[in-house]
């Protein structure tokens, strides 16, 4: 597997870090910020089989448009897309192989199942999802607690409330409530709690370190090399690999 690593900020080093201990090609890496590397995908002359990107939405068309040209297929790690961008990737993944994951930890993937199964089962809890990053992450709220928002919302008639400060009412039942904690060098917590009359449960995910991301998107490089077109995510993917995400480091 001949890979290029697109954006080579803490996530792009850590994955090229992990590749290398798995004694996988990089034979690419592109960096925005210049330096060795090329600073654009117009510039890679390596052969590429697969793209890893950790990068910023404002390069996804030249991800897509990459892809496309070669029929490579892409692994999307980056968050904060918009709704138009997310069909984007949804309309090239006609055309190529896409993974687009907004966390690529196992563990995500479980909790993510443990919803589907939960949720129906709360109607008389109200649900909050509250995350916490590191003080470097420019988007709020993070990829993965809009990914666990969109499963609740697949299971129950709520609608997510970013903001309660203009609000002075008291909280209704279908309100899905989403919190944003920065601070320090915290890889990535995320809760999902349901509060009940008198009693609490709490679903939490913590990332102990940013290798498990890489480990999930180096992972998902592999399973996706030889499938056909389409748009493949943490359910549809991992469930048929477990074998090779869900392993002992
Ligand atoms: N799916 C998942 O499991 C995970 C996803 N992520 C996501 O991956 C992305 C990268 O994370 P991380 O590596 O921590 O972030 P960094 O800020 O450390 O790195 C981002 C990279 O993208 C480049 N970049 C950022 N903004 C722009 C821009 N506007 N135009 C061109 N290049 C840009 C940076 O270049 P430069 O150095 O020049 O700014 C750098 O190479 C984020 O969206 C993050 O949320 C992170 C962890 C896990
Ligand atoms: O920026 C990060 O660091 C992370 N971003 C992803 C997100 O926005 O959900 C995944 C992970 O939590 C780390």
């Amino acid at each position: 597997m001949n890979l290029l690593i697109h954006g080579y900020g803490a996530m792009g080093q850590i994955v090229e870090e992990v590749a290398r201990t798995q004694n996988l090609n990089v034979t690419a890496i592109v960096s925005p910020a210049g330096g060795e590397h090329p600073v654009s995908l117009q510039d890679v002359e390596a052969e590429v089989d697969v793209v890893i990107d950790f990068s910023n939405p404002a390069l996804l068309d030249d991800v897509l448009a990459f892809g496309k040209a070669k029929q490579i297929p892409l692994v999307i790690a980056t968050t904060g897309f918009s709704e138009a961008e997310l069909a984007k990737i949804e309309a090239a993944s006609q055309e190529i192989p896409i993974f687009q994951s907004y966390n690529t930890s196992y563990g995500i993937a479980l909790l993510k199942q443990l919803l589907d199964q939960l949720v129906p089962l709360t109607l008389g809890y109200d649900i909050e999802v509250i995350e916490a990053h590191h003080r470097k992450k420019v988007d709020a709220p993070s990829g993965t607690a809009e990914l666990l928002a969109r499963a609740i919302e697949a299971k129950r008639d709520v609608t997510p409330v970013y903001d309660r400060t203009p609000r002075r009412e008291a909280r209704a039942a279908d309100e899905l409530g989403m919190h944003s904690v920065r601070g320090g060098t915290i890889f990535g917590e995320h809760t999902v709690l349901f509060a009940g009359d008198d009693e609490m449960l709490e679903l939490k995910h913590t990332a102990l370190s940013k290798r498990v991301f890489a480990n999930g998107a180096l992972a998902a490089a592999a399973t996706i090399l030889d499938r056909p077109a389409g748009l493949y995510n943490l359910t549809n993917l991992y469930e048929e690999a477990t074998h090779v995400t869900h392993k002992r480091l």
